[in-house]
């Protein structure tokens, strides 16, 4: 198996934090140069002393590396790690310079490194995701096909937090139905949505690469009449209510929109909520049934889970 490594430059404060994150992202290893190891008292068990070579260690702060096994996914587990240790700063943990490297593969040959890892795949009942670059020939004729180019976005439809959001729209989006995706990423579930009938669909993202590699998918999938991609902050100024409210992002951050996307949804609407790591399911549980939310279904998949929750 090829690794990459993820470097990431921060503070003292945030070292425990951040390695809990990558050993949740499915690090193997984590190793951390602190600069305070060189000025230690070390010796060996033999009394000798041993020597640590300073150009391994950062002048200040702290470098955590970890390896990631490079797969279809190395992309999205990269973006969330990177969200992961972002939200620490809403927990007022200090993440300092908070640079993050990725090298063996560098980042120009990452962008494309991991296409060769990626091949179609059938992720639910109806849909199967075809990388732009591949031919793919359609197997039966109630077979939906995504194409996707997804770039450095999130999302290439392989992701276990997105096929459950995929399998959970197949379930709720009914014809001429209007969707919001909160988080679009690459722009998948949008395109979904369109193609299972649904009449307009708002796909946002807070992310200037995601809202252009959404659009750029929307127009390669021919379904810009449907679809709108906007730069936006989860629903904030979003008025116009919705039969399906679909969003992919971490726990913490779904938690901060309960209550908006239970007043955006018609009766009998479904919020379709992913991304969530088993430690966090009965929080967000909690505080969809506190919004006012009936749970219809839990998915599960690897160790993530998802919810249909619905507005009576
Ligand atoms: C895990 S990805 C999901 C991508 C895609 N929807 C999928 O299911 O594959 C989460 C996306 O949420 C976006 N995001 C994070 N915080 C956000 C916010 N406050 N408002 C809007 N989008 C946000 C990120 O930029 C990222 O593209």
């Amino acid at each position: 198996m090829k690794w990459s490594e993820i470097s990431i430059h921060t503070t003292h404060e945030a070292v425990e934090a951040i390695s809990n994150i990558l050993h949740e992202a499915g690090a193997g290893g984590v190793v951390i140069e602190d600069p305070f190891d060189l000025t230690k008292e070390r010796d060996t068990q033999f009394g000798e002393i041993y020597e640590l070579n300073p150009d391994d260690y950062p002048e200040e702060g702290v470098v955590i590396k970890a390896y990631l096994p490079v797969n279809s996914f190395l992309g999205e587990t990269v973006e969330a790690i990177k969200e992961a240790v972002n939200n620490l700063m809403l927990y007022n943990i200090d993440v300092g310079r908070n640079k993050v490297t990725i090298s063996e593969v560098n980042e120009e040959e990452w962008a494309t490194a991991w296409k060769k890892y990626y091949n179609p795949v059938k992720i639910s009942e109806r849909f199967t995701i075809v990388p732009t670059w591949e031919t793919y020939e359609r197997v039966s004729t109630d077979e939906l096909i995504i194409e996707l180019d997804p770039g450095m976005a999130f999302g290439t439809g392989t992701h276990p937090t997105t096929v459950m959001c995929i399998q959970a729209l197949e379930k709720c989006v009914q014809p001429g139905n209007t969707v919001i995706d909160v988080g679009t990423g690459s722009g998948i579930l949008s395109i979904a949505a369109a193609m299972l009938g649904a009449k307009s669909v708002r796909a946002l993202d807070l992310d200037p690469v995601a809202v252009d590699s959404a659009k750029l998918n929307v127009k390669l999938n021919k379904v810009q009449h449907v679809v709108t991609v906007a730069q936006n902050n989860l629903l904030d100024h979003i008025d116009k209510p919705a039969n399906v409210i679909v969003a992919n992002i971490l726990a913490e951050i779904i938690l901060r929109f309960v209550d908006d996307a239970y007043h955006l949804l018609e009766r009998n609407g479904y919020f379709i909520t992913s991304g969530i790591i088993q430690a966090k399911k009965q929080e967000v549980k909690d505080g969809l049934v506190n919004a006012g939310f009936t749970i219809e279904e839990t998915l599960t998949m690897e160790d993530w889970v998802a919810f249909i929750a619905r507005k009576s």
